[in-house]
């Protein structure tokens, strides 16, 4: 083609001049690259309207059926992204690797707008047939790219800006495009960074999707990270072979391509088995474990799963805690339930005589749905034994939902537990919410910390229980419900009851049968718990030497399980693969050691002295803290007590960085694992 300028199109001309000059004065490379390849490659002229390309419906169809799962992971992403933007005059786009557009969002009026440039399903916006355009280049560039008003080709399409960023398939090819098209052109790198936050659950949904017959693993190596947009995912194989990985994973391994990584096996990546991640994730609720990379000093923080597949064999996943440690292969009496499935082993350990006895009880009561109200100690483990009620109920094979009340803000339990129908109130989803009482039917819902309800919603949860059914809030509708109530509290609810701060109906509705569960300083299985957990946070291989086991046996434990798991990782990550030993654990190291011959007898005296939720500020003395700092420590021990050893709430009630107050901690010799 002759680059001609010509009269009256003054886009058209500075089109010709800088594909003659080779350069673009805003310095888009991209762009002037495009124009290029619109000039020279397809003899495209950026001046002659064009009629759209727009495919038949049947080719369309056809079309959407070959990318159906892709759309599907899409749709509800593209709405949620949609409502983000909040831009009427706007559309989120996907197109196939064509360019072809296989869904679109938008508004109606926006739509009608669009239409005659091709701007709707089954519009074909690849490079050779619409000129230089978000959507377009982007396939054609394999790259995030914004196209502003001018700086597409053809004149006609001057009025738009569009974004767009490329979605890549688990085999790590780009299988669509998702576009934002808008009249405005203010903040596109705001909606470029959107979109591909967008793309990455696209894709991470894709993952699912494609392997549901695998395990998913989520790892990061900041455990916050794991379970968000930031963290790594793969699907893994029954023989721990990666069949598929996400970009952040890639990343974070330092791999630079999927063929790379899926030649691997997790125990390639990672100092550990498959089988050794699903039992130690399962043991932890599925918080992340540490898992370090293999071959070099990285630690990770990681949670594997059975195959979503597996959900609808529920034998599978199914446990029994019976009497014995619940480790691998101790699980034998799980076949009692009907399975002796390979991956039922857990290390959850339930061998205190107590704890055998309520969890029959248990076994027994939640036959008839009776309601099972558990009370101990903060961390003493009620959600891992409420767990364990539901795994061996005959609601076993539906979900269990759990609704910490103490962590809601009271204005959101309501919803959180009752769900709302769309623009129920200012602020509401769009969609409307499914609440956890409509979730946990068929299943178990856990409800923590019963005694921080608010009072009125006590009343509602009463009717609920009494009527088995339920109304979310902004309808009339009410939806029979069925499933077994387990509750929880630290707190003694008789004595709330009596202060007019808890309904004494409900408490009676709930306690159908009420379990004290021990606290840890109190358990006969505490060998058995230190050495599941130790396992759990430091693999297999970590051994404990016997000064340290003598002094975690005899400690008084304020905090309980958590805290115990807590001092554990720490220890373990201290030890970095050798035996670990007093110095590893310097907050338990500072109180005098019991001789091995009277570790056993010392073990009732200093649970004795320490009480009921009592602190182990008594090991003050021996760390050589002056009196203001004791004070201090005492304070802080209480402090992370009431906030259930959680370091973030413990630092907000304080007003002060959590960095500053590990800092604070681990001046006054108290030890917690930086990683909570
Ligand atoms: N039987 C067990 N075996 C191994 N680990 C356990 C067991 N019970 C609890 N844990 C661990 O102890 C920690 C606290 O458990 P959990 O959350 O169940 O306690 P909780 O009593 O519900 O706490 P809170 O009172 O703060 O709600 C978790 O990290 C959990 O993995």
């Amino acid at each position: 083609m002759t680059l001609m300028p010509r009269q009256g199109d003054r886009h058209a001309d500075r089109v010709f001049d800088v594909v003659r000059r080779g350069f673009h004065e805003e310095g888009n490379d991209l762009v002037t690259r495009s124009w290029s390849r619109c000039v020279n490659q397809y003899q495209l002229d950026p001046g002659r309207a064009r009629e759209p390309a727009v495919i038949t419906a049947a080719a369309l169809q056809t079309r959407r059926d070959r990318h159906a799962d892709v759309i599907e992971c899409a749709r509800y992403e593209m709405t949620t992204l949609y409502q983000q933007l909040a831009d009427a005059e706007s559309a989120v786009v996907l197109t196939d690797t064509d360019g072809v557009i296989v869904h679109m969002v938008s508004s109606p009026e926006f739509a009608a707008e669009v239409e005659p440039m091709g701007l709707h399903a089954g519009g074909v916006w690849g490079e050779a047939e619409a000129g230089t355009n978000g959507m377009g280049t982007c396939l054609a560039a394999a790259h995030p790219i914004s196209v502003r008003r001018e700086e597409h080709f053809f004149s006609q399409f001057t009025q738009l800006t569009c974004s767009a960023v490329p979605v890549f398939d688990p085999t790590g090819e780009i299988i669509a495009v998702l576009d934002v098209t808008s009249r405005s052109s203010l903040m596109q790198q705001h909606v470029l960074v959107l979109l591909g936050m967008t793309a990455r659950m696209i894709e991470n949904r894709l993952i699912d999707k494609r392997f549901s017959n695998a395990h998913p693993m989520h790892f990061h190596s900041r455990p916050e990270f794991v379970y968000t947009l930031h963290e790594g995912k793969l699907a893994v194989g029954d023989d721990g072979r990666i069949l598929a990985a996400n970009r952040s994973a890639l990343f974070q391994l330092g791999m630079q391509s999927m063929d790379e990584i899926r030649s691997q096996r997790i125990d390639d990546l990672f100092q550990t088995s498959l089988e050794d991640i699903l039992q130690r994730s399962l043991s932890s609720s599925f918080h992340p474990v540490v898992a370090y990379r293999a071959k070099a000093a990285l630690r990770f923080f990681a949670v594997a799963r059975r195959p979503a597949s597996d959900a609808a064999a529920p034998s599978r996943a199914r446990l029994v805690s019976t009497g014995t440690a619940v480790g691998a292969g101790a699980l034998g009496e799980a076949g009692a339930e009907g399975s002796r499935a390979r991956n039922a082993p857990s290390i959850r350990t339930f061998k205190d005589a107590r704890l055998v006895a309520h969890l029959d009880t248990a076994r027994r009561v939640v036959a008839r749905s009776t309601p099972v109200l558990l009370c101990g100690e903060t961390g003493s483990g009620k959600e891992v034994f409420a767990r364990a009620i539901h795994e061996t109920s005959p609601h076993a094979d539906g979900a269990f939902v759990a609704v910490n009340c103490a962590s809601l803000p009271e204005t959101l339990i309501e919803s959180e537990l009752f769900g709302y129908k769309a623009g129920a109130f200012t602020g509401a989803q769009r969609s409307g919410r499914r609440g956890k009482i409509l979730q946990a039917d068929g299943g178990t819902l856990f409800l923590d910390e019963i005694a921080d309800m608010p009072l009125d919603l006590q009343a509602r949860l009463l009717r609920v229980l009494d009527e088995r059914q339920v109304t979310p809030l902004g309808t009339e509708e009410t939806h029979p419900v069925d499933f077994q109530l387990v509750s929880a509290s630290h707190r003694h609810l008789p004595s709330l009851v009596r202060d007019g701060r808890f309904r004494e109906d409900l408490y009676y509705r709930l306690a159908g049968i009420e379990l004290d569960l021990p606290p840890l300083r109190d358990r006969s299985d505490k060998r058995e718990l230190i050495q599941a957990i130790l396992a759990d946070e430091g693999g297999s291989a970590c051994r404990l030497g016997e000064e340290a086991e003598r002094l975690l046996m005899a400690h008084p434990w304020p905090g309980n399980l958590r805290q115990l798991r807590h001092v554990l990782r720490s220890a373990a990550a201290l030890a970095d693969g050798k035996t670990i030993t007093r110095e590893h654990l310097p907050s338990l190291a500072a109180r005098p050691a019991p001789s091995a011959a009277h570790a056993p007898a010392a073990l009732p005296a200093a649970a004795e002295a320490a009480g009921a939720g009592a602190s182990d500020a008594d090991a003050a003395p021996a760390i050589k803290l002056n009196p203001i700092q004791a004070n201090e420590r005492q304070v802080l021990l209480q402090m992370l007590e009431q906030h259930r050893w959680n370091v973030s709430n413990v630092a907000k009630a304080l007003d002060v960085s959590r960095n500053t107050l590990y800092r604070k901690l681990h001046k006054l010799h108290i030890e917690i694992s930086p990683a909570d």
